[in-house]
């Protein structure tokens, strides 16, 4: 059985059809570029996934386990979703991650700051950025910094909604290889040509 499944999924909105029957599997580790033209559902299959967008039919499955109101919350522990918004929580960043590895959820889970002083220089961010308000970090810097986190957070699933866009490619390239190095199912949703032609499986409609 495959570790994700999008099973004969039936979404609209108002009076547009986005999806109509449609199927998905994806293995445990795999690592899948979701790349279809724009506006053909990307961002909303991953928020399927996430339980934020409920389609019209079908069945989603995680693990096994049925995408339901139940299993909702259980679901998305599972997963580390990194969008372009790059939206982690507002604050100084040093004590926003501090709170975020405090919250019950995150608590098994051991994080000391030298870490994100190391993840700062993998990720050429200056390092200075931790006594920085998020809120003052370029778009560039604070997706890097929402990887950082999503990376730290040790889920099974990453979901990378173009996260790539504004880096530069040198960057860009770093951060492919650096995805393709982890043991996680990754979706990565992306027009970037710099994910084509590299070990993920491409996947349109
Ligand atoms: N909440 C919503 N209500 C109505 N229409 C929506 C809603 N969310 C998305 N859409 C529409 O559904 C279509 C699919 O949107 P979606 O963002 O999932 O596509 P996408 O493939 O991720 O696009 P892009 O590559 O441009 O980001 C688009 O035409 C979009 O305008």
């Amino acid at each position: 059985m495959a570790y994700l499944e999008f099973r004969n999924i039936f979404l609209n909105y108002d009076q547009r059809t986005i999806f109509s029957g449609f199927n998905l599997e994806i293995e445990r580790q795999e690592k899948v570029l979701l790349c279809a033209p724009s506006g053909r559902g990307k961002t909303s299959l991953v928020k399927m996934l996430l339980g934020f967008v409920v389609p019209e039919a079908g069945e989603i499955l995680v693990d096994g386990m049925r995408l339901t109101g139940k299993t909702v919350n259980d679901i998305r522990r599972k997963i580390a979703y990194v969008s372009q918004d790059a939206d982690i929580p507002r604050g100084i960043v040093s004590e926003v991650f501090a709170s975020v590895f405090n919250f019950p959820v995150n608590r098994h889970l051991s994080y000391q700051e030298t870490v994100l002083r190391d993840w700062l220089k993998t990720m050429s961010l200056p390092e200075d950025t931790l006594e920085k308000n998020i809120d003052a970090l370029s778009g560039g810097e604070r997706q890097r910094l929402a990887l950082v986190l999503g990376i730290l957070l040790d889920r099974e699933i990453w979901i990378l909604d173009e996260i790539t866009t504004g880096l530069d490619q040198e960057l860009k390239k770093k951060m492919v290889e650096l995805l393709l190095s982890y043991d996680k199912t990754i979706l990565v949703v992306s027009h970037d040509d710099i994910y084509k032609n590299q070990r993920l499986r491409e996947v349109s409609w």
